[in-house]
């Protein structure tokens, strides 16, 4: 661990590591339903709870539970005893009344019950940091946590710990927190919480259905380098990733891709130049959130200006996110002459294309033209472009891309109305058995029971058919 002026404590690589290689598996502190989710789920397992009508409740407090299974087990990582002593004291229960708003308090509470059952725990807790007085000055925040705590103490009659004490409870879980949104919770984690933000980080995490996390580097990193992740969203731009950063974990990020204008050559905020239809509009100085931005023929605008440009647009991806192919695919269309083609909001859209085209109804792979099949194919190695540079390595988004570019390769390269040359044939199947193999190596970290999961399982299965491919053409 080092300590810097700008970081704050940093873990930095005590020896050189190699992309893939594990950095760090840890079981967690604590546990908790995440905020505001609004929705009831078992406090033991975290299953949500759908059917009201027969619930299964806790003998001791009366809080729903998926099943009789979950009934009186208490669980390290769940429902404990002290945390039944506390919940069996109010007389509101989530469920009757639909007022679910009680789970916000949970996570805290187990918090700050970590104080009476694990000093170790309690005391690791207490090492994050939890930027109390800069939270203290956003109402919003203070105001919602000061409504958590009041429901808190009214509903257990909490006098064990004081506003304050809780404030800062609450500070540790916004600065310092993993969400595994999967499972519907999120939690803290000893060591990991350590590491520094970067825009480009050279590490994933995944938390696995025991709460366990593993962080790996996705990268190769040299020793006395620093070992990151991102905290933000590495598919938006600089100006959201920054306000984000800003907002929820108080700092500015100065990190090297925040600091280019073009962010390493992606041109991922670039916005196109109307006057002359032919440059992009940057930021002049892209650490300056009020900078102007300016195309190579000249042209200006204030940040203001463009801030209420991408506000509007962003509305329309969050309209178009969930309609068709056909509404998604004229919405490029649309704004492919205001942005450039790799501009996040366009990017957004291009990446659930990518998974649509070969899933939807009446897309599914077999349905797909050979004009479709291209088009997803393009989808792909365009995104592929972006991530090498703001994803790099064995990370996710690779993976998932890599799997969905396979197949349409496939289907082309082996068609039979395609009379493709042997060595043609060989050369696709080559570089398909490197997708599948990569995509197989990333997607083995993830947790089986996720989405990504599941395409590893794929990736590994249509890597052991592509062995028969080299029976006929000899090694790929
Ligand atoms: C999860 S903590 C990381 C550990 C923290 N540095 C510490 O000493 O406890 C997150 C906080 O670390 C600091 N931090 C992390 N990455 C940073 C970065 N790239 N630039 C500036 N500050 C950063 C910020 O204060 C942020 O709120």
């Amino acid at each position: 661990m080092k300590t810097s002026p700008i970081l704050g404590r940093y873990l930095v690589a005590k020896e050189d590591i190699k992309a893939g290689d594990i950095i760090l598996t840890v079981p967690p502190l604590v546990i908790g339903p995440i905020q505001v989710q609004g929705k009831p789920l078992c406090l033991s397992c975290y299953k949500e709870i759908n059917d009201f009508n027969l619930p299964v409740r806790c003998e001791g407090c009366g809080w729903p539970l998926c099943s009789k299974m979950c009934q009186n087990s208490y669980q390290e990582y769940g429902h404990t005893e002290i945390e039944c002593s506390f919940l069996r004291r109010s007389e509101n229960k989530p469920g009757y009344n639909f007022n679910y708003h009680l789970y916000d308090f949970i996570l805290p509470l187990r918090v700050a019950l970590l104080k009476y059952t694990s000093t170790q725990k309690w005391t690791e807790v207490q090492k994050m940091q939890s930027h109390s007085k800069l939270r203290k000055k956003n109402k919003t925040f203070w105001n919602n946590d000061q409504i958590m705590i009041d429901c808190m103490k009214k509903e257990c009659s909490v006098t064990e710990f004081t506003d304050q004490e809780l404030h800062t409870i609450c500070g540790y879980l916004q600065v310092n927190s993993f969400a595994v949104e999967h499972l519907g919770v999120s939690g803290l984690f000893p060591t990991a919480f350590l590491f520094a933000h970067d825009c480009v980080p050279n590490t994933t995490h995944i938390i696995d259905s025991k709460f366990n996390m593993t962080v790996r580097a996705t990268v190769p990193i040299s020793k006395g380098e620093a070992v990151t992740l991102s905290y933000a969203n590495t598919l938006q731009g600089t100006m959201v990733r920054r306000a984000f950063l800003k907002e929820t974990k108080f700092f500015n990020c100065i990190c090297k891709r925040c600091s280019d204008a073009t962010e390493l050559g992606t041109f991922i905020s670039a916005v196109k130049c109307q006057i002359c239809k032919n440059g992009y509009l940057l930021p002049i100085d892209p650490l300056n959130k009020n900078s102007i931005w300016q195309c190579s023929c000249g042209d200006e605008k204030t940040e203001e200006i463009i801030s209420l440009y991408i506000k509007k647009v962003s509305d329309e991806v969050e309209k178009v996110k969930n309609k068709s192919i056909t509404e998604m695919e004229a919405f490029l269309k649309m704004f492919s002459s205001k942005f450039h083609p790799n501009h996040y909001l366009l990017i957004t859209i291009k990446c659930l294309l990518s998974q649509l085209y070969g899933k939807s109804n009446r897309y599914l792979l077999h349905e797909l033209s050979e004009e479709l099949l291209l088009r997803k194919i393009e989808l792909c190695k365009d995104l592929l472009q972006i991530f090498d540079k703001i994803e790099p390595g064995l990370s996710r988004i690779r993976g998932i891309t890599m799997y969905e570019l396979h197949a349409p390769l496939m289907i082309i390269a082996t068609s039979i109305d395609k009379k493709n040359s042997e060595k043609y044939l060989k050369s696709q199947l080559k570089y398909i058995k490197f997708l599948l193999t990569e995509a197989n190596l990333i997607l083995s970290f993830e947790d089986s029971t996720s989405k990504e999961g599941q395409i590893g399982c794929a990736a590994k299965a249509a890597l052991e058919e592509s062995k028969q491919w080299e029976q006929l053409f000899g090694k790929l």
